[in-house]
């Protein structure tokens, strides 16, 4: 049995996960965390009674295995610090993170001797597309990224696209060619990652949806996942959870857990 811990369990991902860990035999959820809750009583949230409600990260006292966070930029990073402090292994499906953090993170969970795991996208199509985009580069290093997520989307560009154009760049034998265009309305070439330009579209209706476009001599190619429904990302969620003891250490990605 593998005890969980969810922090921002209120949150559209948050509630979902709860719910796939809930109703699985081999999962337990032991507690919960969001900080800004009125009461701490399982009750109120629906949750099972023996399950802990916590709303000071300083509270948190748990035997939880494993820590799940759907939080906040600004939150996850304090959250997984946490979680490795305290021997969790903090599975990090919220985007939004500074390099800068990420490197602070695998320094200390070298240091505590924990494993963790950062998750761009727990969408199977989502870990495919990032696998082909990085196939595809090593013949077509002209690429560009358009992600399109809903309107209430913190971040932008969203943490698959950052990771997509990651895979890219490590999949590419050269350089991507750069076309001297001007913009005549700032930003109209998008976000620049190495090369790779990323356009990030916030509309109401869409869920979370990825194209990645190839262009070659006479060709091109188009690689695209949609996230229809935000259980898209729970099948994958239940396998980081349940296979943590296949990560090295502190690593990104679903496929090292796969
Ligand atoms: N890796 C993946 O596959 C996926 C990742 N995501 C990412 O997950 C994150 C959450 O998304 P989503 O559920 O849509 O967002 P929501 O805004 O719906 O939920 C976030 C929740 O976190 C709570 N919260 C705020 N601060 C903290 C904190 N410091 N610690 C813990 N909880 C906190 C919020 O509470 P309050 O409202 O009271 O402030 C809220 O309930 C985003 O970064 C998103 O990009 C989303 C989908 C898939
Ligand atoms: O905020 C979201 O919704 C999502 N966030 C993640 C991201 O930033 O890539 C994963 C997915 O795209 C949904």
């Amino acid at each position: 049995m593998t005890k969980v811990l969810v922090s921002g369990f209120r949150g559209s991902m948050g509630t979902q996960a709860c719910k796939m860990i809930e109703t699985d035999p081999e999962l337990e959820l032991v507690a919960v965390y969001s900080p800004n809750l009125k009461t701490t009583d399982a009750a109120d949230y629906g949750l099972p009674t023996d399950c802990k409600v916590f709303n000071q990260l300083a509270d948190i006292q748990t035997d939880a295995d494993v820590w799940v966070d759907f939080s906040t930029p600004t939150g996850a990073f304090e959250n997984a610090k946490f979680a490795l402090d305290h021997n969790m292994v903090p599975v990090i499906g919220t985007s939004g993170m500074t390099e800068a953090q990420v490197v602070e993170l695998e320094k200390l969970a070298e240091q505590t001797n924990t494993k963790g795991l950062i998750v761009p996208n727990f969408g199977l199509s989502a870990v495919l597309l990032m696998q082909f985009a990085k196939q595809a580069a090593k013949y077509f290093p002209d690429a560009e990224i358009i992600e399109m997520h809903h309107a209430d989307k913190k971040d932008a560009p969203s943490g698959t696209a950052i990771n997509t154009a990651k895979m890219i760049v490590a999949g590419r034998e050269s350089k991507g060619t750069e076309y001297p265009t001007v913009e005549t309305l700032p930003g109209a070439r998008g976000a620049d990652y190495e090369g790779v330009h990323i356009h990030a579209v916030r509309l109401p209706g869409y869920v979370a949806h990825e194209e990645v476009l190839f262009g070659g001599q006479g060709e091109a190619l188009t690689i695209r996942q949609d996230s229809f429904d935000r259980a898209s990302f729970m099948h994958g969620l239940n396998i980081a959870i349940k296979n943590i003891q296949k990560l090295n250490g502190f690593e990104i990605g679903l496929e090292n857990v796969l």
